[in-house]
């Protein structure tokens, strides 16, 4: 059974006021289907906007979607009594935010931020509680030391090591971390990387990993999804993207590494990303799409592919050709 999966989900925010001028609908995420298995990690990447926040909201139980099903081993989270579905999000799936300096409570020592979650669930003694934070503690790489410190008095490196600890300390299935190491200086981003790692491979962790990060991506992931305005664009085993990218967006966002993507020339994007209000109609990348024809005007491009390496593309890559001469024509 999967550990979790996303079945056309869609979220619309609904902004502005009908007196001012008038309400819009932001279109934040569009028919996401998505499954995460127990132990692996899954890398989410794309763009400013494209709604990689909003997904790993929607998998951790911050956001409701507007349409569509969430399941949490099998068990459909929205029609859960709102008690269950919080035992369960708060219980077995942990989260890391990108800033953790506004994620802590800035008034509590770190053994309290540590401990709050065991003290929500009623987890065990007092004791045993204060012993599993000690021990949560040595997990992340925290000195004793700064264990009656508040989060102001710690490094960057140092708060987020805290913020893992706490994510872990009910031992969830599942850590979701967005963009985890996007506030902190570039010499401690390898240090929490790590950790990351070791912490998923020590643990039996499932890993959702949402960066703009393609390089970091890459490094982490067993598989890769490419978010685009809202929608899933590619997903597919890490070992394919970028050589076998089919979808022109992922060839185009790791182009622009040439390390990681070898072409003759960046495949330099068109145009200003379209607004999250008014997506274009049928492939909503097509506007600024090298290989766009008529036909990606009209409709969804249907889900294409086989051996878990899916697009929504109506002219996808070829990749043989791809890689020896960049972008091929339509
Ligand atoms: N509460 C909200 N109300 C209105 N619009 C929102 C809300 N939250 C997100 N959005 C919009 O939804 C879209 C997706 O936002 P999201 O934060 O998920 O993107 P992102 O890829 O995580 O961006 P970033 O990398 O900049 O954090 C954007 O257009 C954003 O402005």
């Amino acid at each position: 059974m999967n550990l979790l999966e996303l079945d056309g989900v869609h979220v619309v925010h609904r902004i502005g006021s009908a007196k001012l001028f008038g309400r819009a609908e932001v279109f934040a995420l569009t028919d996401a289907s998505l499954v995460v298995d127990p132990g692996e990690t899954v890398g989410v990447v794309g763009e400013s906007g494209c709604g990689k926040s909003t997904l790993a909201k929607v998998m951790v139980g911050l956001q409701k979607p507007t349409r569509g099903t969430v399941r949490y081993h099998g068990d459909s989270l929205w029609e859960l009594p709102a008690a269950q579905r919080a035992r369960m999000f708060g219980r077995d799936v942990g989260m890391v935010f990108q800033d953790s300096s506004t994620a802590l409570n800035r008034r509590l020592a770190v053994h309290r931020i540590i401990r709050d979650p065991l003290d929500v669930h009623d987890e065990g003694t007092a004791a045993e509680r204060d012993e599993r934070v000690r021990e949560l503690m040595s997990l992340v790489g925290l000195p004793r030391s700064v264990a009656d410190a508040v989060p102001g008095q710690l490094s960057g490196g140092q708060r987020q090591r805290v913020a893992i600890a706490r994510a872990l300390a009910l031992r969830p299935s599942l850590l979701v971390a967005d963009e985890p190491t996007s506030a902190l200086d570039v010499s401690v981003r390898a240090q929490i990387l790590n950790l990351l790692l070791d912490l998923r491979d020590a643990l039996g962790l499932a890993m959702v990993f949402v960066s703009h990060d393609i390089q970091t991506v890459r490094k982490m992931s067993d598989r890769i999804v490419t978010m685009y305005l809202g929608r899933i664009a590619e997903e597919a085993p890490a070992a394919d993207i970028p050589d076998r990218a089919r979808h022109p967006y992922t060839r185009a966002l790791f182009s622009a590494t040439p390390s990681l993507l070898h072409v003759a020339e960046p495949i330099v994007l068109s145009g200003p990303v379209p607004s999250a209000t008014a997506p274009p109609s049928g492939c909503n990348f097509r506007t600024r799409c090298p290989k766009a024809a008529a036909d990606c005007a009209t409709g969804l491009p249907p889900l294409e592919g086989e051996n878990g390496h899916t697009y929504r593309c109506l002219h996808p890559e070829v990749p043989e050709g791809a890689r020896k001469t960049g972008v091929s024509t339509p």
